[in-house]
């Protein structure tokens, strides 16, 4: 698992750990993995030149010592100090004694401009709200600028714990994190400023709490994966309905029974209007014209996909969501469903909303979706008692349960963004949802296989592209 921790948990864990070790040995350990970065960044360290941003705290220190390995090193280095009174002291007189200079009030910009690297050491985990107008101007130099951009902890102007972004911020090609990740390098729109993460072990590990976010490996995603076993038949490893698809949509029914099929599941089970196209792509389909609760016994419902607005899609929803088993609703479902009927039930309830969907549910704008995703999965996991996976650049899957870590997908490529890829995801969860996963394990692997399949797939892909690679992902997890 990958980990991220708030901002609290991480200081908390660092005045631990700075009780047991000599004063200054984090930030020496800090700036070590940093310069470390920086040269690889750079190839050549001697002649390079090297402009160091330098706010009041404890980041600009880090970036002021770093720069100062550099210089020792042959590289050129010029300080842009954005309150000279208050920069880092210790950091600043080692910086000046490895020949390090300040770069005048006016000549910022001047030195951002001609840099190789710039080291962004403007604010780390102390930062509040966007950066201040002089910060700004020069954030915005380095993106002009003809250097490399390397963050120190954060890319300065997010906000550490939401990975939201209010006003500027410097946009970084790699971004070093000490200790942990924090929230904003993980979930978007901050996790866009960071460009390539590298963590820095400086020994907080073991002082470190619950984290916040937890994005599943490749070892995790291995380890859920459901798999027969000798004593399995098809009704052992869970059979999965679909409500999907109407006689407008059909292509919904068979993408989501294209995902379900090769979810894991040992049989899928089509309920709805949809069925001789879905015969026609997947006979091994058991299709029926009805309504979910006239379909036969499964252990998971997908309901929702092309469903339509119809009486027969309300009666696929209300059906799905009155039987006890497990139950992923997504799309149209999404939209006809009775919040009563989802906080009443007691078998597990998957939504999986995109910004869109979400907006709607919450009675928020979209953009406030698409700016807040941590709060916004979290609160409709709370209001509707389910598991919510929140689709869209970065996917969030939330449980019910807010002392749970949300899971964040680190798969994803925007290559999904294509018609039909969301139906995929929800027959392939659903799939795995009846073969027996708990609810946030099955959406955190659902999302992890989705995503790895579309990076397995030739671009530009299509929604039916995507799940013929799913094979293909499931046995890169588990090779
Ligand atoms: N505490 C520790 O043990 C360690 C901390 N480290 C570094 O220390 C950082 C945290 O240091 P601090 O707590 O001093 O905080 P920061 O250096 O992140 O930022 C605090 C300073 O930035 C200013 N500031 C805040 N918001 C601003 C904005 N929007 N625009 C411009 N200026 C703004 C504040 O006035 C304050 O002076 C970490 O991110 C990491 O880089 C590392 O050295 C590792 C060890
Ligand atoms: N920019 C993006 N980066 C990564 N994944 C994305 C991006 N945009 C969309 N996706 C993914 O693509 C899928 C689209 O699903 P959805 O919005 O339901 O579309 P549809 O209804 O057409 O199937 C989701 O899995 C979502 O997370
Ligand atoms: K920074």
């Amino acid at each position: 698992m990958r980990y991220g921790h708030s901002v609290e948990t991480v200081r908390r864990a660092e005045a631990a750990l700075m009780a047991r070790v000599p004063e200054g040995a984090l930030m020496q350990r800090a700036a070590a993995g940093l310069a470390g970065a920086g040269t690889d960044l750079l190839g050549r360290v001697y002649g390079a030149r090297v402009a160091v941003l330098v706010g009041s705290g404890a980041n600009g220190g880090d970036a002021l010592y770093a720069a100062a390995r550099l210089l020792r090193r042959g590289a050129a280095a010029t300080a842009v100090l954005l309150n000279p009174e208050r920069a880092y002291a210790e950091g600043l007189a080692a910086f000046r004694s490895a020949g390090g200079r300040v770069a005048a009030a006016d000549g910022g910009a001047r030195a951002v401009a001609r840099a190789d690297l710039v080291l962004d050491g403007v604010t780390g985990i102390g930062g509040k709200g966007g950066l201040r107008p002089e910060a700004a101007d020069l954030a915005l130099a380095a993106r002009d600028g003809r250097g490399a951009v390397l963050a120190v902890d954060l890319p300065s102007g997010v906000d550490a714990d939401t990975g939201e972004v209010h006003g500027p911020a410097v946009h970084a090609d790699a971004t070093v994190t000490f200790g942990t990740y924090k929230p904003a390098l993980l979930v978007d729109p901050a996790a866009e400023f960071a460009g390539a993460l590298r963590l820095v072990d400086i020994g907080l590990d073991g002082d470190l709490g619950a984290p916040e976010l937890e994005a599943l490996q490749h070892a995790d995603a291995a380890a859920l994966l459901p798999r027969p076993s000798g004593e399995s038949d098809k009704y052992r490893r869970g059979v999965v309905g679909v409500a999907a698809g109407s006689e407008r949509y059909p292509g919904a029914a068979v993408l989501a029974v294209s995902g379900a099929l090769r979810g894991g599941a040992g049989a899928v089970r089509y309920a709805g209007p949809g069925g001789p196209a879905v015969l026609a792509r997947h006979p091994e389909t058991l299709v029926s014209a009805g309504s979910p609760r006239a379909a036969g016994r499964v252990q998971a419902w997908v309901v929702g996909p092309g469903l339509g607005d119809t009486s027969q899609a309300r009666t696929a929803v209300d059906d799905a969501l009155a039987a006890d088993v497990p139950i992923l609703v997504d799309a149209d479902g999404l939209r006809l469903l009775t919040p009563e009927a989802v906080r009443r039930r007691t078998a597990a309830t998957v939504l999986t909303p995109h910004a869109g969907e979400a907006a709607a549910l919450l009675g928020w704008a979209r953009e406030d979706v698409e700016g807040r995703r941590l709060h916004a999965v979290r609160e409709l996991a709370a209001r509707f008692g389910a598991t919510v996976l929140l689709k869209g650049s970065t996917t969030l899957v939330a449980d019910p349960d807010p002392g749970r870590p949300v899971r964040v997908n680190a798969t994803g490529t925007a290559w999904l963004a294509t018609a039909g890829s969301g139906d995929v995801l929800s027959g392939l969860t659903g799939s795995l949802l009846a073969a027996g996963l708990a609810a946030r394990d099955a959406a955190s692997l659902g999302a992890y296989l989705h995503g790895l399949s579309a990076r397995l797939t030739p671009h530009p892909l299509t929604a039916l592209d995507l799940a013929d690679s799913l094979p293909a992902a499931w046995h890169n997890v588990s090779a």
